[in-house]
């Protein structure tokens, strides 16, 4: 991830800190970031380097250096990471400090006064912050109220990024020196090494959609997002999106060539929007046929996803909390994660891409709130699930399904994802033979993702993963509502779910499912029909068609659905959440 660090550049990037227009946080908020460095030089202690030398003897103290200094300071980028670049005094936490930058870490040890006796000082601790949880480095000054430009140089802020559990945020380490060649020094120094990043992106093209859940979306970008992303120096083309489908459109005829990651504001339908338009797009620029039986390319740029709608389902699984600040960090520090995809496919034509899909219960409350649109969101998805549980009934079907067959150690094993990366669909397909089940079902769940969410925290398919190449297919066969309601209850609790007789599991890699009833799934709801034509709402459904909840947005599929996952095929910035050593989230249920 880190590429050494470029030559010193000119004095530009030094001026460019007349665009740190505010003052700074006050010193007391370095505080916690000692902390977070504390604990982090107990994980770090074998690799740390002990930078506990006396300081220069030429300067670098708080008052102003002069060119001699600087001189003496600068050196050149030091092949050996941990070889010193440049080293200087900074008052850090109102204390005089001794600082070293390395390639990889600013570190910084107090200068105590040596005691009478001569003793060494055992309370000299040194502590450091890595640069690769360093974005940003601003010049700091002190203005005057409403004073836009210049002001008194106060020294050096570093933004950082600090984790706890699944959540990041910004935290701030002051470096404090009144003088401005030594800052300047510093500065280019740090901007150098940071600009060495290469997985950070510094464009990117932002789909904010302005109407999900309760119309927030557009705040939280501007309020918790965008300050961030000015922070990090990251360019933004930002396209506030007017209906559905408009985010589609515009990922089909955009240069993407100038972006190097695209960043989704809203909820799943708006994500698996962007995902689809990402992912049609790599087809067409590598002159795919998708609407045969087909190996998608991937997805030419990474997505970042920051929640701001109902379930948020994508966001909580890539992110394992639901929190537009972590989403945004996760972007900026070029986290990065891939992730299997589904294609959905009907009469032999693509209808999307996505992650996740629902047939029966989840499909018939997801039309019955679709039609009542006019209702406000949460109390709509309330009616719409107490009247399917009112109208509860199974749908006969046929789901014939391709197991994927996993051997421990082999290449589809999930702990092996780089082989998962490289095999190829056609190698894994060859392996299995489908199977095939009919009967009568309550609920059909074909997910590629765990689906995390606040009513099932460990996930709607916690037997999956976000990168092992495989779907969990989860077939609830008919029962009685009582027994159904207990199965769906259990999804909140750390019960098991799945361990009803009604309830059946299987790893795939592909599902067919062909509705059995002639009707569609229009047949039991004329009283919806008719209070829906009085609303004059557009009519959601029509005769043959079958409702299915992908992402979260209504499918209406004619017939069959043919669901295949695609390994790891597009980016999502993120982490994989099971790998979070104290994430909250565990699956003791398999
Ligand atoms: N300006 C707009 N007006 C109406 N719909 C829009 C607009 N922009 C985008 N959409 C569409 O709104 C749909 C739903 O958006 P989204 O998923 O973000 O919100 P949500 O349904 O409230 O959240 P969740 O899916 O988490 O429940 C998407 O299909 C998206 O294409």
């Amino acid at each position: 991830m880190f590429e050494s660090p470029r030559k010193r550049s000119s004095r530009s990037a030094w001026s460019g800190s007349r665009e740190e227009p505010r003052e700074m946080q006050p010193v007391s908020a370095a505080r916690g970031n000692r902390k977070a460095c504390k604990k982090k030089q107990i994980q770090h202690e074998g690799a740390r380097r002990c930078a506990s030398l006396p300081p220069p003897s030429d300067g670098g103290s708080s008052a102003p250096a002069g060119a001699g200094q600087r001189r003496t300071e600068e050196r050149a980028v030091a092949a050996n990471p941990e070889e010193t670049i440049v080293r200087g005094i900074f008052q850090i936490e109102k204390k005089s400090c001794d600082v070293v930058l390395t390639a990889h870490r600013v570190t910084w040890t107090p200068i105590e006064p040596e005691t009478p006796t001569g003793e060494s000082d055992t309370r000299r601790r040194e502590e450091h912050v890595e640069l690769r949880d360093v974005f940003a480095v601003k010049v700091k000054r002190r203005r005057s109220v409403g004073q836009q430009t210049g002001g008194t140089l106060l020294g050096l802020t570093l933004f950082c990024c600090a984790r706890k559990g699944s959540k990041l945020k910004e935290q701030t380490i002051h470096l404090n020196n009144l003088s401005a060649d030594h800052c300047e020094v510093w500065f280019q120094h740090l901007k150098d090494l940071l600009s060495g990043f290469a997985d950070r992106p510094k464009s990117l093209k932002v789909f904010v959609n302005p109407a999900s859940h309760r119309k927030e979306a557009y705040h939280v970008y501007r309020d918790e997002v965008a300050p961030l992303f000015k922070l990090a120096d990251i360019k933004t083309d930002v396209t506030i999106t007017e209906r559905k489908g408009h985010a589609l459109a515009v990922l089909k005829e955009c240069t993407l060539d100038e972006y190097d990651g695209v960043v989704c504001v809203g909820g799943d339908g708006s994500v698996a929007e962007v995902v689809h338009g990402l992912l049609l797009r790599a087809q067409m620029d590598a002159g795919r046929d998708a609407d045969s039986i087909f190996t998608p390319v991937r997805a030419a740029l990474p997505l970042g996803v920051i929640p701001a709608g109902s379930a948020d389902i994508i966001a909580y699984s890539v992110h394992g909390i639901r929190h537009p600040v972590t989403a945004a960090m996760h972007i900026i520090m070029g986290h990065r994660q891939a992730v299997d995809t589904c294609s959905f496919s009907s009469l032999g034509r693509l209808l999307r891409f996505g992650f996740c899909a629902m047939y029966g219960f989840g499909g018939r409350t997801l039309a019955l709130a679709e039609r009542h649109r006019w209702m406000p969101p949460s109390q709509r998805r309330e009616f719409a699930l107490i009247r399917a549980l009112a109208n509860l009934k199974p749908e006969d079907c046929e789901v014939s399904f391709l197991p994927l067959n996993v051997a421990p150690g082999g290449p589809q094993d999930p702990r092996r994802s780089e082989s998962v990366r490289n095999l190829g669909e056609q190698d894994t397909e060859a392996d299995s033979t489908w199977q095939t089940t009919q009967g009568l079902f309550l609920n059909i769940s074909v997910m590629a993702i765990p689906c995390l969410c606040s009513m099932a925290p460990r996930g709607l398919a916690p037997n999956t993963s976000l990168d092992n190449g495989s779907m969990a297919l989860i077939a609830v066969g008919n029962a009685s509502r009582s027994e159904f309601v207990k199965h769906l209850k259990r999804y909140s609790n750390l019960n098991n779910q799945f361990s009803f007789s009604f309830v059946e599991t299987y790893t795939v890699q592909a599902v067919r499912l062909r509705p059995r009833s002639q009707a569609g799934w229009v047949d039991d709801n004329s009283e919806d029909n008719v209070e829906f034509e009085t609303k004059k709402t557009p009519f959601i459904s029509s005769e043959g068609t079958y409702p299915w909840n992908v992402d979260g947005e209504l499918l209406e599929v004619p017939g069959e659905l043919l669901i295949r996952v695609h390994p790891q095929l597009i980016t999502l910035f993120g982490v994989n959440v099971e790998e979070l050593e104290d994430c909250p989230v565990k699956c003791s249920c398999i």
